[in-house]
């Protein structure tokens, strides 16, 4: 007996639609086809736990072969099988019905979420074809006595189905999809693209799947397991076959196993991360249920913890909607919320538990611990106890003990702490040189991210201001209440102010003429905190209102120290030659001096001689 019928009553034609339009995505057939061959194989297993299905289960692979010669791949499962009224139940209507809601949504859907419909949609068995002209199934139930089905479809809405005896009757249990491949699709008949397909979408099902009589996948990922089974070789182990080109082992890592209120395991690795370039090169997978959906995990795991790399399972994320909705979506806000919390508390544990080792390790977390307190508040208030500053002696201290370690010496005339920095210890080594003289103490704040950190800790932490040692001559960096008398009357600071005005001739240097120690330089170059900060904000990205701070030219004070004998010297000798030398010299300090001035420099020096 042979049937034929069709498949659609109510709607035109949907076949070229998918084929148009999925276009980008084409090679997800076959993870739609191997994952029913698996859920199809996981179902027997579950009668046959069920005590529902008695019989030999057998060797329970499902194996994909392709034949360029008859232009063919054969997806065959030895699962539960469908009888021929089944087929007209799930291949026909079911099937059929999820494919037409697929074309439903993306006709609903404007331009610019058609993308992501099409990664994101689980096209299922319609997806064959894609890449099929015609499509074969061979099914054999696991119900006593059943025959063999036989349903054929070329991708019109028409379908035949027949119950073939003698020869053509199938031998085991299960289903082979056949699938005739168009002649547009030649891509995939090719061995190594579908192994390539195979390998990116089914390397960690849970039923094995073997290509061509070679196993794709492992059967049972380490993040299905529970951590207390796992030992710290383990999970090194499963880095590498995440990612078989990194070189690099992981810091450490995060077992994730949550039930309620939705439902995600995985693990997330902590890399290694000195060079800032490399960063996103391992991505963040994600899985549901074991079928790799996509690396593209950006609505899914908070921005900050992209830099993270590893696995996430879940199936309660709504793969079948388009990313505009994933935003909005209360599940996927949930999981955001989840894993920021499980970092910070991994983070915040190994900080208690190990201080030493989570010291030797915040070279490489550093960046993303400050990244996430610069963009999550939440993460903020966990991480603000064990993020970690470094000072110039590469001591490290958390936030409340380092406040607390400068707060004798560092409070100024309002008793706001003044904290210093450095962003450049080379660079601007006299300044640093010249507080730790005074007592004082300098962090190191030379990471891309450190003037929007500082930014953020000046807001946070009461009482606190931050300021670069460049950013004044050191006995004014914090104001106290004491004031250095001049030595010099207010004409001759006049005087002195008009000598070196004349002999630096440079609009950008504002001379100032200012009562220091005698101890002090006599010419100290600096640039203002607020306006230095802006700059530096708008050239890593502040963006927004940072943007006018960038047109204005770079100025610095030029502070003359009223109190040195060599200033006094040079109001007496009216010396404008030594102004520019002594000014020269201020420059040369903050690396400033460069060229022609320098040459020029270099010469005056030898006649000063
Ligand atoms: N290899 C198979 N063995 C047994 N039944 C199958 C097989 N392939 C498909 N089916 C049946 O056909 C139905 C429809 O398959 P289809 O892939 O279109 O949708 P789905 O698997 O239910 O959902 P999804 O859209 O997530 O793929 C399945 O639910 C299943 O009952």
């Amino acid at each position: 007996m042979k049937e034929t019928g069709s498949i659609s009553i109510h709607t035109e034609n949907i076949f070229p639609i998918i084929k148009k339009f999925l276009y980008s995505d084409h090679e997800i057939f076959l993870r739609e086809l191997v994952s029913n061959a698996v859920d199809a194989t996981q179902k027997l297993q579950s009668l046959a736990r069920q005590g529902e299905f008695t019989g030999e289960l057998g060797e329970l692979k499902v194996r994909v072969t392709v034949d360029k010669e008859a232009r063919k791949i054969t997806i065959s499962d030895r699962g539960l099988g469908m009888t021929a009224e089944e087929i007209k139940k799930y291949i026909n209507q079911i099937a059929f019905s999820g494919a037409t809601e697929f074309v439903e949504k993306y006709k609903e859907t404007d331009a610019n979420a058609k993308d992501q419909i099409i990664g994101q949609f689980g096209l299922g068995f319609y997806s064959a074809f894609m890449v099929a002209k015609e499509v074969e199934i061979w099914s054999k139930s696991y119900k006593e006595g059943s025959a063999t089905a036989h349903w054929v479809c070329d991708g019109s809405t028409e379908f035949s189905l027949d119950e073939p005896t003698g020869e053509h009757e199938k031998a085991e249990r299960g289903t082979d999809v056949v699938l005739h491949v168009a002649d547009d699709s030649d891509e995939f008949l090719d061995e190594t693209r579908l192994r390539g397909i195979l390998t990116k979408y089914c390397k960690f099902l849970p039923v094995t799947i073997e290509f061509e009589g070679e196993v794709i996948n492992n059967t049972d990922p380490i993040w299905t397991k529970q951590p207390s089974e796992l030992s710290d070789e383990d999970y090194k182990k499963f880095y590498h076959e995440l990612y078989p080109l990194s070189l690099d082992e992981p810091l450490f890592w995060i077992h994730l196993n949550v039930d309620y209120p939705f439902n995600l395991t995985g693990i997330l690795y902590f890399p290694k991360v000195k060079d800032e370039l490399q960063l996103q090169r391992n991505k963040i997978q994600l899985y549901s249920r074991q079928v790799f959906i996509t690396d593209e995990v950006k609505d899914v795991v908070p921005e900050f913890l992209m830099l993270l790399h590893g696995v996430i399972d879940s199936p309660d994320i709504p793969l079948n909607v388009s990313r505009s909705f994933l935003q909005a979506d209360a599940a996927v806000k949930k999981i955001n919320t989840y894993i920021t919390k499980k970092v910070a508390d991994k983070l915040s544990s190994l900080f208690k538990q190990d201080r030493a080792g989570y010291e030797e390790k915040w070279g490489d977390i550093g960046m993303f611990v400050k990244y996430g307190m610069l963009s999550d508040e939440k993460f903020y208030d966990k991480a603000k106890d064990f993020a970690l500053l470094q000072n110039t002696d590469e001591k490290l201290f958390t936030i409340n003990e380092y406040t607390e370690h400068v707060q004798t010496n560092q409070k100024d005339k309002n008793d706001t702490t003044v904290v210093l920095y450095t962003n450049d210890a080379e660079a601007q080594h006299g300044y640093v040189a010249a507080a730790k003289e005074r007592g004082y103490d300098v962090l190191l704040f030379d990471q891309v991210l450190d003037p929007h950190f500082v930014g953020q800790l000046e807001q946070k932490v009461e009482k606190t201001s931050f300021k670069r040692v460049d950013a004044a001559p050191v006995s004014h960096l914090i104001e106290k209440d004491e004031t250095t008398e001049s030595v010099l009357s207010e004409d001759e600071q006049t005087k002195l102010s008009d000598t070196f005005k004349t002999a630096i001739a440079n609009d950008a240097m504002h001379v100032k003429v200012t009562a220091l120690s005698p101890q002090d330089a006599p010419v100290l170059i600096t640039q203002n905190e607020f306006m230095r900060r802006m700059k530096d904000m708008q050239r890593t990205g502040g963006g927004g209102g940072m943007q006018m701070f960038g047109a204005f030219p770079d100025s610095f004070d030029v502070t003359v120290n009223a109190n040195h004998p060599l200033v006094q010297k040079i109001l007496a000798d009216g010396g404008e030659k030594l102004a520019k030398q002594a000014f020269d010299l201020a420059l040369l300090a903050q690396g400033m001096l460069k060229g022609e001035a320098l040459t020029q420099f270099v010469k005056r020096s030898t006649e000063l001689l």
